[in-house]
């Protein structure tokens, strides 16, 4: 069988963000993926371009990413997500890889009913959802609220910010833990486009 070279994923990270501090944690989301070796096209949901809508249709994963408002999505992530029905009508996104992040000012705040709308959402496109992949942290008597994943999530990346704190209060923990999913999925994306690639190689 002849050798397959995999092509670069190309990871979009499409996310909302009302007073920046989601966007912190997307540009850490970017960050990781770039480390790992994506191709990253960053997309602000509620100012997306036509271009922007072509780079999701033909991206390997998407990184869905909204704050959490009055205990779900924010209402600017929903109105993109609303947006994309015809595509979820033509299976546009279908078998590309998914996985998402959110923000909020309380400890839990109930985010994770965000992160298990995301998911919902991309299941809804037919696509591969990747979980954060980490052991939660700072659930032990010598664990460290700067422990990754230190809000214990596993659906996604959990995050939470000061209500009355600057986009500088993004905690570092929250940072390295978005950057760590960013490269997570971007691995999974290589893996994914690789063995594609190498199934086509393949004669019956
Ligand atoms: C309309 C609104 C509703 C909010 N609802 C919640 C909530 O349900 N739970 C929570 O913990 N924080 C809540 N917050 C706080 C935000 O999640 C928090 O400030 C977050 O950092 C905002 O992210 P952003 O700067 O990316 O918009 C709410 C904030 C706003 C403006």
């Amino acid at each position: 069988m002849s050798q397959v070279v995999a092509p670069q994923p190309r990871v979009v990270v499409a996310f909302h963000s009302g007073y920046g501090h989601t966007a912190v944690l997307a540009e850490a989301v970017q960050r990781g993926a770039e480390k790992a070796g994506a191709h990253v096209t960053f997309v602000a949901v509620d100012a997306i371009t036509d271009e922007q809508w072509h780079e999701l249709d033909t991206a390997d994963a998407v990184i869905f990413g909204a704050p959490t408002y009055m205990g779900g999505a924010s209402a600017g992530f929903h109105a993109f997500a609303e947006a994309t029905s015809g595509r979820y009508l033509n299976g546009t996104w279908a078998d590309k890889i998914a996985a998402g992040f959110t923000n909020s000012a309380s400890k839990s705040g109930d985010k994770l009913n965000t992160l298990n709308f995301l998911a919902a959402f991309a299941a809804q496109h037919h696509m591969i959802w990747v979980g954060l992949g980490l052991a939660p942290g700072w659930n032990a008597l010598q664990a460290s609220e700067n422990d990754l994943n230190r809000l214990g999530f596993w659906v996604g990346a959990g995050a939470q910010t000061p209500q009355d704190g600057g986009i500088e209060t993004v905690h570092e923990a929250d940072i390295a833990t978005a950057e760590h999913l960013g490269a997570r999925v971007t691995a999974q994306a290589a893996a994914l486009t690789a063995g594609r690639a190498a199934l086509a190689e393949v004669t019956v």
